[in-house]
């Protein structure tokens, strides 16, 4: 991971939630100087806390528009419009606008911007707190190779990064953007299922968590396919044979099918920043 994430240029984060923070820690980690970072908040009291936890420049919306070559909205998006409403009118087309919003198309920026404002569309996720995340990038109808390649250098600089096409990004937004949400989901799961087999709920969260990073790893580094890698682990006759059998028997792969489907049209509905 690089330590220049666009060196030098001024990037704010507008709307510093959940995930915004994460990428702006993310960032600073990274080597960017603090000086060439701006955020905005809604609340007062949270613009000072991101003030001090880190050193960055506070700033309004329409300042931080007029400030930095590089321009992150991390507000929801049903939070969008207002946004917009308050921003474009300050946002000069040699701005790079970068959107993290789940489902609103960078065609929808482009239509409240100046002409030929380049628009790039991102879904991060959640792990770009431990530079692991995975970030899928699109560039819209304005936004040239430089553009993408800056944006590439920001969410590089806090895990991977990936060009897809924008038709895969409601698709990826089910897989990647929410994805670490199931794997919690999965733990907090198991980890009551090793207090019904009378384990102590630290000893049942440890043992699961440290299986998740194994497990994780290997299938990051082996090479090998996620079905060799069950095999290997199902013994004739033995333990995980019969726990496969009652996923299987409970739907828990059609489950997930279904589960990806419905958070890949939800991100579609809020393709117009719905509710
Ligand atoms: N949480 C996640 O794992 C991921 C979230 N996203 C996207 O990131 C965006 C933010 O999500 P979260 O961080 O989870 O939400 P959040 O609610 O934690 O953060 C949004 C922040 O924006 C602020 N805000 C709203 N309107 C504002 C305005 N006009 N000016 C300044 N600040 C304003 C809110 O006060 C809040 O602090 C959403 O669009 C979401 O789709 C994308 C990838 C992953
Ligand atoms: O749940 C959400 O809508 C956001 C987008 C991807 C992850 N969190």
């Amino acid at each position: 991971m690089t330590s220049s994430a666009a060196h030098g240029q001024k990037i704010a984060f507008l709307g510093t939630g959940k995930i915004g923070e994460a990428l702006l820690s993310g960032l600073l980690r990274a080597g960017k100087d603090p000086a060439d970072v701006l955020v905005t908040a809604r609340r007062p009291e949270r613009a000072a806390e991101l003030a001090a936890r880190y050193g960055v420049g506070v700033v309004g919306n329409a300042e931080a528009a007029k400030l930095a070559d590089t321009l992150i909205l991390v507000v929801k998006p049903q939070d969008m419009g207002t946004l917009l409403d308050e921003l474009a009118p300050h946002i000069d087309p040699d701005r790079l606008v970068i959107s993290a919003a789940a489902g609103i198309p960078t065609g929808w920026f482009e239509a409240r911007l100046a002409p030929g404002t380049p628009v790039v569309r991102v879904m991060p996720n959640t792990p770009v707190l431990v530079d692991e995340g995975m970030s899928v990038i699109s560039g819209g109808s304005h936004a040239a190779e430089a553009h993408l390649e800056r944006a590439e250098e920001i969410f590089r600089s806090v895990g991977k990064a990936l060009r897809l096409p924008e038709s895969q990004q409601d698709a990826a937004t089910a897989l990647s953007g929410s994805g670490p949400a199931y794997f919690y989901f999965l733990v907090e799961a198991m980890t009551d299922a090793g207090i019904l087999l009378g384990l102590p709920r630290q000893v049942a969260h440890d043992l699961i968590v440290q299986s998740a990073i194994g497990a994780s790893v290997m299938l990051r580094d082996s090479g090998e396919h996620p079905v060799k890698l069950r095999e290997a682990v199902t013994s004739p006759a033995g333990t995980t044979i019969a726990a496969i059998r009652e996923l299987e028997n409970h739907g828990v792969r059609a489950a997930l099918l279904s589960a990806l489907e419905a958070a890949r049209d939800r991100s579609r509905e809020l393709a117009s920043g719905g509710k």
